[in-house]
């Protein structure tokens, strides 16, 4: 995803590059580039102090990084308080129809019985379940909350462990890991009778790039912390 970003980055006629890091680099070098914006794409054991350079440097962020759980996120916002000017983007998926996806399904979580996710990745996913899958499961729990759906009905009474998936927000994720896949999620609502599929797919990373973009292009703009590209984009819904 880095690699990926560098060359977006060097091919949007409206930015420029000035530095580019792996895990052996030194954070202030980003300084002496001359920086305003950086992207975090790494993993979540280094994606937080990463940020907090950020922040506390003057310096806007847009991290696609997953791991950015509710402590993490309020940490955040804590020091983003001290830190009035600065713009955080915290996006879980940069692709559009991932973001939509989503949207979709917090929208329809509350009128079905049951709802679950599967979320399939490449197998060098370090992570699982997948940010999307969690942000989404999220959403969906807060609509379900919020309209006093019931729990989805379950007779499970013995299971091996993992059958059931990870539970997120009371909505049971299962996570994939093949061989050919790149990122891809499906949300299953279930009432009598009918079945609502809401399915994306990212077949090259290049999905990511132009939410990467749009991030930069925005988030000096929107002081403070937004979680999720949803909050860049007039959803309406
Ligand atoms: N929001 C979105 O749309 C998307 C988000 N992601 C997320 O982005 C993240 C990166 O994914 P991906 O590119 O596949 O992962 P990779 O493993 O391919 O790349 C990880 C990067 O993190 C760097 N890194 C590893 N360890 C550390 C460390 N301790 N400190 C600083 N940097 C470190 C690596 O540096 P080095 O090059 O030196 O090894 C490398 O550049 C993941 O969290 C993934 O879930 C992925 C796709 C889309
Ligand atoms: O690691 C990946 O590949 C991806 N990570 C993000 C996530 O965990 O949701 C976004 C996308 O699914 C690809």
């Amino acid at each position: 995803m880095g690699t990926e970003a560098v060359k977006a980055v060097q091919d949007a006629p409206d930015m420029e590059l000035v530095a580019a890091q792996g895990r052996h680099d030194q954070l202030s070098e980003i300084l002496s580039a001359g920086a305003t914006h950086v992207v975090d794409l790494t993993v979540p054991e280094s994606t937080e102090a990463n940020v907090r350079f950020a922040v506390e440097n003057g310096l806007h962020a847009v991290v696609g990084t997953t791991g950015w759980d509710t402590a993490r996120l309020h940490a955040l916002e804590q020091l983003l308080a001290e830190h009035s000017s600065a713009g955080v983007l915290i996006a879980p998926n940069f692709a559009l129809g991932s973001v939509l996806a989503t949207a979709f399904a917090a929208k329809a979580a509350q009128y079905f019985e049951s709802a679950e996710i599967i979320e399939l990745h490449h197998p060098k996913k370090v992570d699982a379940p997948s940010g999307t899958a969690v942000r989404t499961a999220e959403l969906m729990g807060q609509a379900r909350d919020a309209a006093g759906v019931d729990p989805s009905p379950d007779a499970t009474e013995t299971a091996l462990d993992g059958a059931r998936g990870a539970e997120v927000a009371g909505i049971h994720v299962h996570s994939v890991r093949l061989r050919g896949l790149v990122a891809h999620q499906e949300v299953l609502l279930g009432s009598p009778g009918e079945q609502l599929t809401i399915r994306h797919d990212s077949f090259d990373r290049a999905s990511f790039m132009p939410g990467v973009l749009l991030g930069l292009r925005t988030v000096g703009s929107r002081p403070g912390l937004t979680h999720g590209l949803d909050g860049y984009l007039d959803l309406g819904l």
